[in-house]
């Protein structure tokens, strides 16, 4: 069974509560649809009730039985502003900022999640990654004893001879702009654990640059070197290894030229570039090109289960991630 199908399966096996604040879209009705019908996930609808009502009819979508959430008339409402406001007052939100910011759906669902009034929640069809991110820190916040949330995508390639049978995963491409030497070891330990928990394969990490073992020397080298290094140290169980091109990352006798030693060269299934201009750019080459499925942007280091999506996603994209959301509020 391929992974996508797995994830469906387990999903199905203890049905999670997902919020898609992007209620009244048309793929992510049309996403909600399968997901019920199929009984992936329990969906819940945020926005306007009469919006999502309408657009259901226009998309020819059958929403009986999926909940619908809607800010404006919820019993919810009030408290969760009344939370936002404790959450947030002392960067300066006033009450009556916390009531207009909560009928935000994006900042509503994300209260949900808070309050357990969801398991997980899944949007970015419509918003940007940072309007995710941002309720996502000020109210969901790091789970204990993380400093860094990132994010990683699961690549399934068409040559299966590339990474874990065909997989990869490809960190962070959505998070850090610009993580320093600390965040990028954190960022490679933390996709590391999600290869082995979400993935079950053993990770072998290669943190990428325009240099291997040392053929270049740049301030921009000397970063991903020192953050190899931080993580080896920190975590000596895994391997981890750099700083590697990418060829001598995933080509086996390219890897043999120009890091012999590496125990990861030639043999890497999870790929750390070392900004986000490098990693978002460098998955949507692999997905547009390559031809491979980029699921995700799937995020690591969140207290509570909340994913993304990328605005040019599919209906399948939804679900898919809906499905992995929902593995992961079991596995919390
Ligand atoms: C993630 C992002 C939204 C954070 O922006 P920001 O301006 O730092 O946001 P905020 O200031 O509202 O941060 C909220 C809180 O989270 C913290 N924070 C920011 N990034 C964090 C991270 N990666 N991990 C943990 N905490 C983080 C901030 O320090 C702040 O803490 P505080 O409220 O206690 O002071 C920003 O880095 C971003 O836009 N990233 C790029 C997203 C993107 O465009 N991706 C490309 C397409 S996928
Ligand atoms: C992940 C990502 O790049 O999202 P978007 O395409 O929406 O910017």
């Amino acid at each position: 069974m391929d992974f996508v199908s797995q994830m469906k399966e387990l999903a199905k096996s203890d049905l999670k509560k997902i919020v898609l604040p992007e209620g009244n879209e048309e793929r992510n009705l049309k996403a909600a649809e399968i997901l019920h019908n199929e009984k992936i996930a329990d969906v819940i609808l945020v926005g306007s009730r009469n919006e999502i009502e309408e657009n259901a009819k226009k998309f020819g979508v059958n929403i009986e039985g999926i909940t619908i959430e809607d800010p404006q008339t919820s019993e919810r409402t009030k408290a969760y502003a009344n939370e936002l406001y404790e959450l947030r007052k002392k960067k300066g939100v006033t009450q009556t900022m916390a009531e207009n910011i909560i009928l935000d759906p994006m900042y509503y669902a994300t209260m949900m999640v808070k309050n357990d009034d969801a398991h997980g929640m899944v949007s970015g069809a419509v918003h940007t990654t940072g309007d995710l991110l941002r309720p996502g820190l000020q109210i969901i916040k790091t789970a204990p004893g993380i400093s860094v949330v990132s994010s990683f995508f699961i690549m399934i390639l068409k040559d299966k001879t590339y990474g874990e049978n065909g997989q990869m995963l490809f960190a962070d491409c959505a998070v850090n702009p610009n993580p320093n030497a600390d965040e990028l070891a954190a960022i490679a330990i933390a996709t590391a654990e999600s290869a082995k928990k979400l993935m079950k394969f053993e990770p072998k990490v290669a943190m990428l640059s325009f240099s291997s073992y040392g053929s270049a020397k740049h301030e921009l080298v000397s970063k991903v070197q020192e953050a190899t290094k931080k993580a080896q140290e920190l975590r000596p169980d895994l391997s981890i290894d750099g700083e590697l091109q990418l060829d001598a990352a995933i080509v086996e006798s390219v890897g043999k030229k120009k890091a012999a030693a590496s125990p990861v060269a030639g043999k890497a299934n999870v790929l750390v570039f070392p900004d986000l201009q490098a990693g978002n750019i460098g998955y949507k080459l692999v997905e547009r090109i390559a031809g491979a499925d980029a699921i995700g942007p799937i995020c690591q280091g969140f207290a509570k289960p909340i994913n993304d999506l990328s605005r040019g996603c599919s209906v399948e994209d939804i679900v898919n991630v809906v499905a992995i959301t929902a593995v992961q509020a079991q596995n919390q």
